[in-house]
């Protein structure tokens, strides 16, 4: 007789699959849109934490396997170890596993594999997997983040990536206040920090729009334009928002420039949600005409900076497409400097921790254009180890690890003269 696996370890395996073998990050999975809501949050879980464990996964299983098993058969182990060593019930865990290798013809002959190996890493336990190194980000990014920031400072983000992130929202009004409502810490920059929050869309304040789910260091770059009540600011990587909606809030004409019209439709989701205005534009930033006071260029990057959000990126690719994004990068703030006035404020940022993607770009403008400056960043909530040599900042996920550490970014403030 056979059973029916649970809907969302079968899921899971099938975006393991995905991401492993096909390099598609998670958030492009479609796997979930056929999954009822609990199902989906469950499979995500499941798939992200395996990914984020996926180094000890392999560890322990290659104590208990000659050889490394067909790619879904070892997507379907590392989702049972991680799962077993998360204290999930072995009988349950083991036979969702073998059933879900006996659906599929390529891997029904791993039946005995899977339930005999799982059951040697069930009697293992999670001793096991806590006496393992914190996993380790591939080559492709560890090398060029060891030769950058060093090897202490490479293994203090790798530890803060595997324990993963709090839920931190921007508070449309009076952070103290909406601190104390959720049971959240006010961070010294403004946001709120929750842990265990569970899900999102049922905390106070959600559909009322009093905050939106925003991490603290992408929260920063908006604040270093200053005073931006009245300016016409052009937001121009806007999508999903985060940003836009900062700067509408703080009382400025935004015009929110996207080149995906997919993701201009959640800049309106989350403007309505928060009753806030901003003119969407969909378009290609290095086209788009105009003046403007103050621009913030959120710009597209490798995003290595998201890690502990997103543990499914070092997975994904590898690194392949850095080289582009950087040129990419380099035309959008010489095409933003262009659309900005003269006495004008434009910051520029990037969620990455290579400094390629980040001071590189601020050191090759500075010595390109005698007309441009960076602004001296005198906010008291700034740390003085954020700051770095050309005078912008530099965030990383190992800062503020105590407190559950936050995203990596980069950011710099120029004036025109
Ligand atoms: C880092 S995300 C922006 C995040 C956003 N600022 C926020 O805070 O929510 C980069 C965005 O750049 C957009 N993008 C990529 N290439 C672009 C281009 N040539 N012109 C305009 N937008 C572009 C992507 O669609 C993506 O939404």
């Amino acid at each position: 007789m056979t059973n029916t696996p649970s809907p969302a370890r079968k899921a899971a395996v099938d975006m393991l699959d995905q991401v492993i073998e096909m390099g598609r990050p998670l958030s492009e999975s479609r796997v979930l849109e056929a999954l009822a809501p609990a199902d989906r949050a469950a499979a995500q879980r499941l798939a992200t934490e395996t990914l984020r464990g996926m180094e000890r996964a392999d560890r322990l299983l290659s104590k208990h396997m000659r050889k490394k098993a067909v790619p879904r058969v070892m997507n379907i182990l590392r989702l049972g170890t991680y799962e077993l060593c998360a204290g999930g019930a072995a009988h349950g865990v083991v036979s969702d596993c073998v059933e879900i290798a006996s659906a599929r013809k390529d891997t029904q002959s791993s039946k005995g594999l899977i339930n005999a190996v799982l059951r040697k890493i069930a009697d293992e336990g999670p001793e096991a997997w806590s006496k393992q190194r914190f996993p380790r980000l591939p080559r492709w990014l560890r090398d060029p983040l060891v030769e950058a920031w060093g090897p202490q400072a490479v293994a203090n983000m790798e530890r803060v990536h595997f324990e993963g992130a709090p839920l931190d929202l921007t508070p449309k009004g009076d952070g103290a206040v909406l601190a104390e409502r959720l049971g959240g810490e006010l961070l010294p920059t403004g946001s709120v920090r929750l842990r265990d929050a569970g899900q999102v869309s049922a905390l106070a304040g959600f559909d009322t729009g009093e905050w939106w789910v925003q991490d603290v260091a992408a929260a920063l770059p908006a604040k270093l334009l200053g005073d931006v009540k009245g300016l016409n600011v052009l937001d121009m990587c806007a999508a999903p928002g985060g940003k836009t909606l900062q700067l509408a809030a703080a009382g400025a004409n935004v015009t929110a420039l996207d080149l995906s019209g997919a993701r201009l439709a959640r800049v309106q989701e989350n403007l309505d949600r928060t009753g806030l205005k901003a003119t969407l534009v969909e378009g290609d930033a290095l086209e788009h005409q105009g003046e403007y006071d103050a621009i913030l260029l959120d710009a597209p990057c490798s995003a290595t900076g998201t890690i502990r959000r997103h543990p499914d990126l070092p997975h994904a690719h590898e690194g392949e497409k850095i080289s582009e994004l950087i040129g990419l990068q380099e035309a959008m703030l010489e095409h933003a400097l262009h659309l900005l006035r003269p006495g004008g404020r434009l910051v520029f940022a990037t969620c990455s921790l290579i400094p390629d993607e980040g001071e590189c770009h601020i050191d090759e403008i500075l010595a390109r254009h005698p007309g441009i400056e960076t602004v001296p960043l005198s906010f008291d909530w700034i740390e003085e180890n954020w700051r770095s040599e050309e005078g912008g900042l530099r965030l990383r996920p190992d800062y503020w690890a105590a407190r559950g550490g936050m995203d990596g970014f980069y950011m710099a403030a120029l004036h025109k003269l």
